[in-house]
């Protein structure tokens, strides 16, 4: 349905593209002595366009990447991108050229609370982004923080217990994705907001979620051409980006609202509440508005809930589908936790084989397929030309199953990270140069930590309390 509506948004673009002299939207030439990546044949106009509307985009960069290389482009329209596919060029990017890759290009809606002007996510790397990380890191996502919050998740896994229990009882199936789903977004929203989440507020925050992850391609494709579509006056998707950052904005007022009733000498102090702090302070290092704060929180909501979702439905199905896999998480889960009570964030550091499963699942299936950066500067790439302002897509997916880095790549098997023997560090460091799930350098994931532990503790109890049988259709 999306593909088809692409397709003829496609060609609409292309209508006006013919009919409009296109000249003025080509990039700069290349530097003297150094060419652009190696590029597959293109068509006129629309370039490469075609070889990204498939279902799997980043499946199909895989393929061009075993033909034209871990570094190639392509042209859509006349804007080249540039793909990234080996973990040895993902290192060289975010070791020797990670500050001039922390951009993520201009947001194609600036007031939109949805990857808007007023977001974290696509902050140019400088001071508000500073500012707001370390807030970020030390009121929400840093160890202590997260130490703060333990009791908010050990709630939510009672009630995820519960909720599975409750089905099992009544022999219902379970979607496991929802469930995760609601486990995540549940999490987060209570980290971020506090109370202020029980009242309801969360069910419509999911809702919103939801709509916003069903909007990922289009926000994708309307980034990739706001730059010349709006010399032409269009802003692609606007209504529906503008029509789920309007309910954002609705849902988040109310709250933001409902925290500047709270008193003042309250102690128990959410995000929110330091972020407003920082709002009315006129000597913040930063100035921000009420429009930054709840940017910041739809960024993290969708960063961190659809994420989190994605990774524990894939990595069930392949524990389901590896019945040794389950097993051995079994007997590990028995000898460390016991049936008496239920498996908790704590135990998840002494329960080495559940860690690996999750880092597998995350390997073989990384929610952020593709994640992009932008070039602040041109720069040269193993010999090769990258413009100013060019995108750069990290395909984490083939990374992840380059066969030059990784044994049997298409194969579930978690052992492969349960430690080192020999000569430990040098192995370990080999491992995080080409394991990428969470990105790396400076822009790289800040909620890897949260996620391991949402990730890790939905898991234990799936897998510790319940049988699974998959329902045939
Ligand atoms: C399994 C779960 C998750 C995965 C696989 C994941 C993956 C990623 C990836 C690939 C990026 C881009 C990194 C880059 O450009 O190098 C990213 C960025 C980000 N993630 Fe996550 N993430 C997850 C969970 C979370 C959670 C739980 C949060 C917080 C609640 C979060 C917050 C963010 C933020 C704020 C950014 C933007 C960082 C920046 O631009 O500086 N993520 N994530």
């Amino acid at each position: 349905m999306a593909v088809s509506f692409l397709n003829y948004l496609i060609l609409v673009i292309i209508c006006l593209f013919s009919l409009l002299c296109y000249s003025c939207f080509f990039f700069k030439k290349p530097k003297d002595g150094f060419e652009l990546p190696p590029s597959p044949p293109s068509l006129p106009i629309i370039g490469h366009l075609h070889l990204l509307l498939s279902g799997s985009t980043h499946k199909a960069l895989q393929k061009l990447s075993s033909r034209y290389g871990p570094l190639f482009h392509l042209n859509i329209f006349s804007v080249p991108v540039i793909f990234v596919s080996s973990a040895s060029v993902a290192y060289e990017i975010f070791r020797e050229h990670d500050v001039n890759f922390s951009f993520r290009g201009t947001p194609p809606i600036d007031e939109s609370l949805l990857v808007g002007s007023f977001g974290f996510f696509t902050a140019p790397y400088g001071d508000y982004w500073k500012f707001m990380k370390k807030i970020m890191v030390t009121k929400l996502l840093g160890p202590q923080a997260l130490e703060r919050s333990r009791g908010i998740r050990d709630y939510e896994r009672e009630r995820l217990y519960a909720s599975l229990l409750d089905k099992a009882v009544r022999n219902e199936s379970v979607e496991i994705g929802k469930e995760a789903m609601k486990f995540a977004n549940n999490i987060i929203c209570k980290m971020i907001m506090g109370r202020s989440c029980e009242n309801g507020e969360a069910e419509r925050v999911r809702d919103l979620v939801t709509k916003s992850t069903a909007l990922t391609m289009k926000i994708f494709v309307a980034n990739m051409f706001h730059k010349p579509l709006k010399k032409l006056g269009i802003i692609m998707f606007r209504n529906e980006i503008m029509s789920v950052s309007c309910r954002f904005d609705e849902v988040l007022e109310r709250i933001l609202e409902e925290h500047e009733k709270k008193k003042d000498d309250d102690q128990d102090k959410d995000l929110v509440d330091v972020l407003l702090e920082t709002c009315r302070d006129e000597t913040a290092e930063y100035r921000i508005t009420r429009n930054h704060i709840k940017s910041l929180f739809v960024d993290l909501v969708i960063a961190g809930s659809d994420t989190s979702r994605h990774a524990t439905q894939w990595t069930m199905a392949e524990i389901i589908n590896n019945p040794k896999v389950l097993e051995r998480l079994r007997e590990e889960i028995g000898s460390v936790v016991g049936e008496t009570r239920l498996v908790q964030e704590t135990d998840l550091q002494n329960l080495p084989y559940l860690q690996a499963t999750v880092k597998e699942g995350l390997r073989l299936h990384p929610p952020g397929a593709l994640f992009a950066r932008s070039s602040r500067e041109g720069c040269k790439i193993r010999g090769f030309y990258v413009p100013e302002n060019t995108p750069l897509v990290v395909n984490a997916y083939a990374v992840m199953r380059d066969p030059d880095s990784w044994e049997n790549p298409n194969e579930f098997k978690p052992e492969r990270f349960l430690g080192f023997p020999c000569s430990r560090q040098q192995d370990e460091r080999d491992h995080a140069l080409k394991y990428i799930p969470f990105g790396s350098g400076r822009r790289g994931c800040p909620g890897s930590n949260l996620a391991y532990i949402i990730v890790g503790t939905a898991i234990g109890v799936m897998v510790q309390c319940f049988d699974w049988k998959i329902k045939a259709d």
